[in-house]
This record gives structure tokens, C-alpha cells and sequence, in this order.
């Protein structure tokens, strides 16, 4: 289970960033006042357009990030005041998830896996079923820093996920990865469920998020405009499409502002 309440995030700006977003303010508000909760056994959907605070509500949740204010519970630990031990629980996938260029799969996947002290035939086992399910095998010894884009996010979901997390938090999972591997990773998520896991995802894809989510929020420049199931926001659209209504939502908040 994940549990946020009332979660901020402010970046204090340095003199080259100002000058880089053409503001005179000190500080950038990147999330204000967010709560939700993700239930084990359960997708959960984090949907925003760009910017509006996906990645940093995710890294806080991971421990990458300390808040500004707000709490954090991950399965049952306080992940402000105790990150390490909240970390333990936690696969997290990002975009800047780091890769040693030098190292193969194997090397870095083992690595990761000593990490977190896994069994040795727990490690042999899980391996198997993340290399078959995202076809990793040709590319098992080659150095990372020579793999595609689509390689190495495979890599990247391999490391997050050797060692069985009871908790997955994947910011934009599918980003630069072909339709058939995207698929494999939709079916890492929902085996994921299946196993009673909690898991949170970042998309800013409405058909993907259809296919997975149980629940969903959405967010808008670092403020939550919605937050419920999915049944739910299909059962009360205003518009057509859960697409068109995902951009009714996030534009009336445009509109209002400019009121
Ligand atoms: N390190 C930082 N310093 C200053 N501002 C930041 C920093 N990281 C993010 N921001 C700002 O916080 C806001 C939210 O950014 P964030 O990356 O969380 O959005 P996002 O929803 O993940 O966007 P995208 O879909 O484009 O990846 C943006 O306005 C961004 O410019």
C-alpha cells in the first residue's frame, strides 16, 4: 500500500535556472497538497500533461526526493522519516534510472540483485522470467553503453524488478519502446497485480492507462484534479472518449485559472 497526504514539493531556483525560465521568483511549486492512496492487488495511474508533476510525486514516493512537506507510507514505513528501509520495498523504474555503460545486462542485474540480497535460486528464477518476458537474452553479455534506447529500458525494468518488490512505482514504463515490447511490460504490470502487488505508473497515454488502471488521479501544474476509480470516471464522463474527457478535465482547470 502507498499512502500520500498532503504531499508538496517547491525547488528552490537557482540564479541560472531563473534565467533559464524567464521567472524572478525564487522557488518553483513542482507539487502542492497531493494525497492518494494505491492499493496492494491494484494499478493505480498517475496522469498528467507535461510538467505537471508526475516525476516528482514518483521520485518523492521512491526516496529520491524529501518532500517539502507531506507524509509518505510505504507498506506500513514512514518513507520520510525512514527511506532506506521504505527503499527496500520499492522497484523503481524512471527514465534516469542510472546504467553503468561498461557493465553487460548480466553484471549489472547480478549486481543489483547482491544489492538487495537475493537467494541464489530466487535470483536464477526471476531472471529467467524478466529476460524471456522482454526477450533480453540475445543482448545478455553485450556492454549496456552500446544497446538501443529500447535495450536499455529493458535493462533498466530488470534492475528495478530482480528483486520482487512488493511495491512498483514505473514513471512512463512504455516511453521509446516498441509496440511488441510495450506489450510484454503492460503484461509485467498486470502479472504484478495478479501477484498482489501495489503498483503506481506515470503515463500520459489515455489508451494505455485504459488497458491497466484500476484507479487513476490526474494531476495539473503539482495540484490533483481528480482522483477515483476508473470505473468511476468512465461511469461520469462529460465528453466522448476517456481521452477527450482526460483534456476537459485538465482545460477547465485552465479556464478557471484564467478566470
Ligand atoms: N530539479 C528541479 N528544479 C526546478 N524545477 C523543477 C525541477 N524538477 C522539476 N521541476 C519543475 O517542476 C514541474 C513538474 O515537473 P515534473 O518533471 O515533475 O513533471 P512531469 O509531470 O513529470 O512532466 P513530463 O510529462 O514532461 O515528464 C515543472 O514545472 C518542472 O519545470
Amino acid at each position: 500500500m502507498i499512502k500520500v497526504e498532503q504531499l508538496s514539493k517547491e525547488f528552490v531556483l537557482t540564479r541560472k535556472l531563473k534565467k533559464e525560465l524567464n521567472t524572478t521568483e525564487d522557488k518553483a511549486v513542482a507539487v502542492k497538497n497531493v494525497s492518494f492512496t494505491c492499493e496492494p492487488g491494484k494499478i493505480f495511474s498517475l496522469l498528467g500533461p507535461n510538467g505537471a508533476g508526475k516525476t516528482t510525486t514518483m521520485r518523492m514516493l521512491s526516496t529520491i526526493y524529501k518532500p517539502s512537506s507531506g507524509s509518505i507510507e510505504i507498506g506500513g514505513v514512514d518513507a520520510v522519516a525512514h527511506p532506506q528501509e521504505a527503499r527496500k520495498k520499492i522497484g523503481f523504474l524512471t527514465g534516469s534510472t542510472g546504467l553503468y555503460a561498461r557493465l553487460t545486462p548480466n553484471e549489472l542485474i547480478k549486481y543489483f540483485a547482491d544489492l538487495y540480497q537475493v537467494e541464489k535460486h530466487d535470483f536464477e528464477k526471476r531472471k529467467k522470467y524478466l529476460y524471456d518476458l522482454m526477450d533480453m537474452h540475445e543482448f545478455q553479455n553485450k556492454r549496456i553503453g552500446k544497446l538501443s534506447t529500447g535495450m536499455k529500458q529493458k535493462v533498466s525494468i530488470a534492475r528495478t524488478m530482480i528483486h520482487d518488490p512488493e511495491i512498483v512505482v514505473f514513471d512512463e514504463p512504455t516511453s521509446g519502446l516498441d509496440v511488441i515490447t510495450a506489450e510484454n511490460i503492460i503484461t509485467l504490470i498486470r502479472n504484478c497485480k495478479e501477484e498482489g502487488k501495489t503498483v503506481i505508473f506515470s503515463s500520459h497515454i489515455m489508451s494505455e492507462v485504459d488497458l491497466l488502471c484500476d484507479d487513476l488521479a490526474i494531476i495539473h501544474k503539482g495540484g490533483l484534479l481528480y482522483q477515483g476509480s476508473m470505473a468511476d470516471f468512465k461511469a461520469n464522463m462529460e465528453a466522448p472518449n476517456i481521452t477527450a474527457e482526460f483534456i476537459r478535465i485538465v482545460n477547465q482547470t485552465k479556464t478557471q485559472h484564467n478566470d
